[in-house]
């Protein structure tokens, strides 16, 4: 069963397309990464698939309904961020006693637990939390509230780096105990992938790919080796990513279409063939090409050369 079919969306803002013609599909009860560069229009989905703005165009339905102002929607889903919002005269303790009212399949339990685990003052109040302490509540929030659809928006922004080790694998604990559907939007695909069944890349507002992390692991190859023998291998492919190691050796990642008798001639080539780690496959998909921080340095002044 499908909780989230997209049909394509499209936002616009001020003319500008902040997602287009977005066409997927979200199966019940999977962890999905949605990974995009910043600006790549990750916010915007989220927040039209949890129902909080509408779309320019194209369709949304989750849980069957069209999320915006759909009752059924927000009573089935929670949406993490940092601005999560709480009543500021209320302490954290007695936020946690208030939540359990919000959401039916609340687990105080393990609330109150991670709740003292990251040794928080119930006598705190949210407003006065740091950046990373106020994205570990929220996400304590979004843990324990258990909804059949979790939405987690960059939820490690400002966590220290054990926090946001501690974090992901209670995320991976309670979900293999309480399978739900889970969307978690980041740009560290490093960082979550293997609590991740698939991946949704978007890039502009366009979708790349959509597809399980074990496929995305083999969905390309680096070659590299002499430069002719390399690019002679690679002649009509598109080349996803490439550079130049010394003055004849040449790094390339192209789509991974190769049989396996045509990779063990590569291979008697001279040519050395590897796996190309998701996370990096996904910043060469989105790459801008304005070269790269190195060309801002490096260029002549204005009219340096005139
Ligand atoms: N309320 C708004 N008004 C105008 N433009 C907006 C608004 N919200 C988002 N945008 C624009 O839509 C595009 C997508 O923004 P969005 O916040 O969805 O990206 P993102 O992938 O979440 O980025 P980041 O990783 O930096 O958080 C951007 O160009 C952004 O400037």
């Amino acid at each position: 069963m499908n909780v989230i079919e997209c049909s394509k969306l499209t936002k616009t803002y001020f003319r500008k397309k902040a997602l287009d013609q977005l066409s997927f599909q979200i199966e019940a009860d999977k962890i999905t990464g949605l990974i995009g560069r910043n600006g790549a229009g990750k916010t915007t989905l989220l927040k039209m698939i949890a129902g909080f703005i509408k779309q320019t165009s194209g369709e949304v339905k989750v849980f069957d309904e069209r999320p915006f102002d759909s009752l059924t929607v927000s009573a089935n889903s929670i949406f993490v961020d940092d601005q999560m919002s709480f009543p500021p005269a209320v302490p954290l303790g007695e936020l946690l006693q208030v939540a359990e009212s919000f959401y039916p399949n609340w687990d105080q339990q393990l609330a109150q637990r991670l709740f003292d685990y990251f040794s928080f003052d119930p006598k705190n109040y949210h407003n006065r939390l740091s950046k990373g302490k106020t994205s570990t509540f929220n996400a304590i929030i979004g843990l324990a509230a258990r909804t059949p659809l979790t939405i987690f928006d960059e939820p490690t922004t400002g966590m220290d780096a054990s926090v946001r080790t501690d974090f992901y694998r209670a995320l991976l604990k309670d979900y293999i105990a309480h399978p739900r559907t889970i969307i978690i939007s980041s740009h560290h695909l490093d960082e979550i992938e293997d609590l991740l069944e698939d991946v949704l890349l978007i890039h502009h507002g366009q979708k790349h790919l959509h597809l399980p992390i074990s496929d995305l692991k083999e969905w390309a190859i680096g070659i590299q080796g002499p430069k002719v023998t390399a690019l002679e291998f690679i002649d009509g492919r598109e080349i996803i990513h490439q550079k130049m190691i010394g003055s004849n050796t040449l790094y390339a990642v192209v789509k991974n279409v190769f049989s396996e008798s045509t990779l063990d001639r590569a291979r008697t080539d001279g040519l050395e063939l590897s796996a190309v780690q998701a996370s990096d496959l996904c910043v060469y998909l989105t790459s801008e090409t304005k070269g790269g921080i190195d060309d801002v340095f490096d260029r002549n002044e204005p009219g340096a050369d005139d």
